[in-house]
């Protein structure tokens, strides 16, 4: 899928990130949290772990439905991807025994998280703005309210030990757009249609997130406000601020792709040429049929990315109310008011900070130009 993304489609990623976090990169374990507005966001970030040559480490915490889904989802079980049911009190267990596995592995790896749970529509954003007003947090433009229990958990768990060989050292704050309001699909990259993605990164130090929970929910939060601000630049400029350092394309999902047509098409057709010269009514008519099931099944396992055939969560006025009920835990409401006031300062704070380095980084662009590595 990355080979017909990057040489198919001709797909072109730009990333935009601070030259100081580029040689971490693919040479530490991460956690990386993606804004999920696409329908192939998930491809690009497969094509970044490509480029940084850790897309077999690459690991994501997975609705369950999509372990499901024929070869994709059984290949994902065998990867100890960690699948969740988006319901935090069946999710608990599993997620945090999960966790612990990915704590032995034994190459770098990203660890993706989608704190939004759920796609981008408009509905589910009026309904998560509207928690969002309930919770005293300020109103979010370009994405949904993020839960943040399975970001807490994953920080907590992640947390490097010394004992232990793999530790999480950063969190990769990324945003994810596509140049001129393109609206990506894989039946377009399919079709050979040439996208151009932008992808900012920030390398956020795992020592500077608070480890206790209502606190990294706090950072969370606050961290989705500053990927709003971000995302409202992106609207008015049309690209994120600070230089662009390309990771170019490299031959090997090329490679591999001819390598399993040459393998498995090849042989294929033959055998299909061979059932159609045999003459038998019966085989030719079951191989056309097991030919349109299997395309049948193709177009379902393309319909998972498509937005509009999407799930319901996040999406139902029941949740909400429940969620409603949820909320009068009451000293946690208030304090969260207080802390969202708390977070714009902090925002505004960051900001500056970041505007600053942003500054320094464009004159570094000014002086080098866009850079390959
Ligand atoms: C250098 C390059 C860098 C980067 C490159 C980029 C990327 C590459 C990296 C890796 C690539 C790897 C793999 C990619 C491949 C494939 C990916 C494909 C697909 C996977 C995508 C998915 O399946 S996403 C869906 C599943 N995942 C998630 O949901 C994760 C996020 N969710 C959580 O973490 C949740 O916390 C949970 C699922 C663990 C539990 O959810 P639950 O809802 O039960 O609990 P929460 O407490 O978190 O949420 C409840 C609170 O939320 C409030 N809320 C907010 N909005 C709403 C709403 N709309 N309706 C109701 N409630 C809402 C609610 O009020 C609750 O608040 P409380 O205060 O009461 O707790
Ligand atoms: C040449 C034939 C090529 C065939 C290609 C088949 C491709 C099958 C790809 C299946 C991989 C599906 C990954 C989907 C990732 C995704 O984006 O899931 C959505 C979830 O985050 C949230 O779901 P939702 O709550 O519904 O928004």
């Amino acid at each position: 899928m990355v080979a017909l993304l990057e040489w198919w489609s001709g797909t072109e990623c730009t990333l935009y990130t601070d030259p100081a976090s580029y040689p971490f990169y693919g040479k530490e374990d991460a956690i990386v949290v993606l804004n999920h507005n696409f329908e192939i966001d998930f491809l690009c970030g497969w094509t970044f772990c490509e480029r940084f040559g850790v897309l077999g480490s690459s690991k994501v915490l997975a609705k369950k439905e999509l372990a499901y889904v024929p070869v994709i989802g059984w290949m994902w079980y065998f990867l100890e991807i960690v699948f969740c049911k988006r319901k935090w009190e069946e999710d608990q267990k599993t997620v945090v025994q999960s966790l612990q596995r990915l704590k032995d592995y034994p190459e770098n790896f990203w660890f993706l998280l989608y704190c939004e749970g759920t796609r981008f529509t408009q509905k589910k954003h009026k309904i998560s703005m509207e928690v969002a007003e309930r919770k005293g947090l300020p109103k979010l433009k370009y994405h949904l309210l993020p839960r943040t229990k399975g970001f807490c958990v994953t920080v907590q768990h992640l947390r490097g030990k010394v004992c232990v060989s793999s530790v999480v050292t950063a969190v990769y704050d990324s945003t994810l757009n596509f140049r001129n309001n393109q609206t990506p699909t894989l039946l377009g990259i399919l079709n050979g249609k040439k996208y151009h993605a932008d992808l900012y990164v920030r390398r956020i130090p795992l020592d500077s997130i608070p480890e206790n929970e209502s606190e990294c929910a706090i950072w969370l939060h606050k961290l989705y406000q500053e990927k709003d601000e971000l995302q409202e630049k992106y609207s008015v400029t049309g690209r994120f601020p600070g230089p662009t350092l390309s990771p170019p394309r490299r031959p090997w999902a090329l490679l591999n792709w001819l390598f399993w047509i040459c393998l498995l098409l090849f042989p294929l057709c033959l055998l299909l040429l061979q059932l159609f010269h045999s003459g038998s009514a019966f085989t030719i008519c079951t191989t056309v049929l097991l030919c349109f099931a299997a395309s049948l099944g193709v177009r379902w396992m393309i319909g998972q990315t498509e937005i509009n055939r999407g799930s319901s969560y996040g999406n139902k006025e029941g949740q909400l109310n429940n969620n409603a009920q949820v909320s009068k835990v009451t000293n946690k409401d208030s304090r969260t008011t207080k802390t969202s006031a708390a977070c714009t300062a902090g925002i505004k704070n960051n900001h500056e900070q970041f505007s600053t380095k942003q500054e320094g980084n464009t004159q570094l662009d000014q002086d080098t130009g866009s850079c390959s590595c």
